[in-house]
């Protein structure tokens, strides 16, 4: 028998829908993503934590879920908003249906409400606050009234600082990924699995996916992923090649632990590359400010300017606020811009070799046409030697 679930957000709006994960109550910042794919994807980045996730492609589930395509050990978004969820999961890797999948999490969904008019509402007024009631505690006269005042007491994102509450506890090694692109190697030896990965690179791990930590490795790098607190002295005790800046939830400027590090590391010279909050956090560090945006980019066909070449790359973005291009200091520059609304998607500092990137190079949804910027950075640590 289906259950009952609502959502409710901080302007008033509810919907009512059925309950398609666990039961009970959980609050958030809610967000859209338009991508078509990837759901699984979505739920486990680390970057959704405290955010509830409404996805504007109707049938999601469609494939079920198996134990290969998770970016971190667990779901991290507070709760996902659909259309509809099919009755049957079809797919020759499905191990588990969706439904089951946020149960066994203690996630909660709500499925069969209008996901366009919700997308509208956080087109229109921006990203919302809100709640998602389900089960038993979506029932009775004052559910809604319940739904609505957890929506309102959810502070909001900005100056949330939560790279250092989802990330690891200590450092660890990581070599997944095959080690099959040339750019890494040294020049004697192939790839051939067996001669050591000639770069060392640090990871900070601010909510890191592990397809990035794959897309590194794949480049003959050798990873060690440390905490979101690390000081710079204990990276550079690791004696690093590189320096990797992770994704990551919540507002980048109060994360002073990472900005004052990553200014002490930006000094040794060592070649840092940043994505998505790292690259936020390059910009802070460097002496930008940051923003949050209305409704943020969520999806998987963004068309983002390289302004070099000015080349048009179809990007997978998530991310809800922005490093300002007005506030870059004379030591950044803009490398690229997003074709949507303008706003700065890459930079480069000119006196230090170190680069990041707004969108997620690692993220495949069929374009791949970001990750040669692993290569570059790879490229930066080879002329490094
Ligand atoms: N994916 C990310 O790293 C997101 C960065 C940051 N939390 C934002 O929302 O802008």
């Amino acid at each position: 028998m289906n259950k009952p679930a609502i959502l409710a957000l901080e302007d008033g709006s509810v919907f009512h829908g059925t309950a398609i994960g666990a039961d009970g109550l959980t609050s958030g910042e809610v967000v859209f993503n338009t991508a078509m794919t990837g759901y699984q994807e979505i739920l486990t980045d680390p970057s959704y934590t405290r955010q509830i996730v409404t996805l504007t492609y109707p049938h999601i589930g469609n494939t079920g879920v198996n134990a290969e395509d998770v970016e971190s050990g667990a779901i991290a978004a507070a709760g996902l908003v659909i259309r509809d969820l099919p009755l049957l999961a079809s797919s020759f890797r499905s191990e588990q249906s969706l439904s089951d999948y946020l149960k066994g999490q203690n996630v909660l969904g709500i499925a069969d409400i209008d996901t366009r008019r919700l997308t509208r509402i956080l087109r229109d007024k921006g990203a919302q606050n809100g709640a998602i009631l389900a089960g038993a505690d979506a029932e009775g006269e004052d559910a809604v009234t319940r739904a609505l005042e957890a929506a309102k007491a959810f502070p909001g994102l900005k100056g949330m600082d939560l790279a250092k509450v989802v990330s690891c506890q200590s450092p660890y090694a990581w070599s997944e990924g095959e080690w099959t692109l040339g750019q890494g190697y040294a020049d004697a030896a192939g790839p051939d699995g067996k001669a050591e990965r000639p770069f060392h690179v640090v990871a900070y791990d601010y909510g890191v996916k592990r397809n990035i930590l794959r897309m590194l490795a794949s480049r003959g790098c050798r990873l060690t992923v440390v905490p979101a607190q690390t000081p710079a002295s204990e990276v550079m005790a690791l004696n690093p090649d590189g320096i990797f800046l992770s994704n990551g939830p919540g507002d980048p400027e109060p994360c002073e632990y990472a900005i004052t590090a990553i200014r002490e590391l930006l000094e040794t010279g060592v070649p840092v590359f940043g994505i998505c909050l790292g690259h936020q956090l390059l910009a802070l560090a460097s002496g930008a400010s940051s923003v949050k945006m209305k409704f943020g980019h969520h999806g998987a066909n963004h068309p983002v300017q390289d302004l070099d070449s000015g080349q048009v790359m179809i990007t997978s973005q998530n991310h809800g606020f922005a490093a300002e291009e007005s506030t870059l200091p004379e030591t950044l520059r803009a490398t690229h811009r997003s074709l949507f609304d303008g706003t700065l998607q890459g930079i480069e500092r000119t006196d230090r070799p170190a680069f990041s990137f707004q969108g997620h190079p690692e993220a495949s949804p069929g374009p791949r046409d970001v990750a040669p910027l692993f290569d570059r950075f790879v490229t930066m640590m080879k002329e490094r030697r």
